[in-house]
């Protein structure tokens, strides 16, 4: 299983790389590590589980924080709306996305950042994606508001981007303009 140590940190050249394309279909050990992470964010999100190995709560892991240069990631949540959201990706993309813009009133935290960075990351409000699933099927997901913000953050990863580059220099919490809070 996944573990804290498996997760690199800031400093490790892996998240400011943009990953490789996985060619498709997925070898066996590709999905068995886009498996593998599914479960680590599922058992971080376990509070016995959580607590017996020491596992910081994630709702998304990409594969760069695991050293690991590929387009692919996994994400595993519900949303405000009571919506689950579990997938392995291979090869996300936004294919297209709305003009305004959102974050998460409560800033973003992220496995490979060992401290807190506050802010407000304005990311789209609603985004298309398309990628192949852990099965090898096309995948077409409209997402909006917290959803969103997940599988951005999650995207960015795979081009070497961390949340706090998106933070307002001069003021954090500066209100992005036509921008929405999600709570
Ligand atoms: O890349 C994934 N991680 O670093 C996992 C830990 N961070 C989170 O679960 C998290 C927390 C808050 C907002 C967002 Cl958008 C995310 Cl993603
Ligand atoms: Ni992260």
């Amino acid at each position: 299983m996944l573990t804290m140590k498996d997760i690199v940190r800031e400093g490790h050249a892996s998240l400011r790389t943009v990953a490789e394309d996985v060619s498709l279909p997925p070898t066996d050990e590709e999905k068995t590590l886009l498996q593998d992470m599914l479960e680590f964010l599922k058992n971080s999100q376990d509070d016995n589980i959580a607590c017996e190995y020491d596992l910081r709560p994630g709702v998304g892991l990409a594969a760069p924080q695991l050293g690991i240069n590929k387009r692919m990631a996994a994400v595993h949540f519900e949303d405000f709306k009571g919506k689950h959201y579990s997938y392995g990706l291979i090869n996300p993309r936004i294919v297209s996305h709305s003009v305004e813009k959102a974050y998460l009133s409560g800033g973003e935290g992220c496995l490979s950042v060992d401290r807190n960075v506050e802010g407000y990351v304005p990311r789209y409000a609603r985004i298309t994606v398309k990628a192949t699933d852990i099965d090898g099927n096309d995948l077409k997901l409209r997402l909006r508001d917290y959803a969103a913000i997940v599988f951005q953050h999650e995207i960015d990863h795979l081009n070497g981007v961390m949340f706090y580059d998106h933070i307002h220099n001069d003021n954090p919490f500066h209100i992005p303009e036509n921008a929405k809070a999600i709570e």
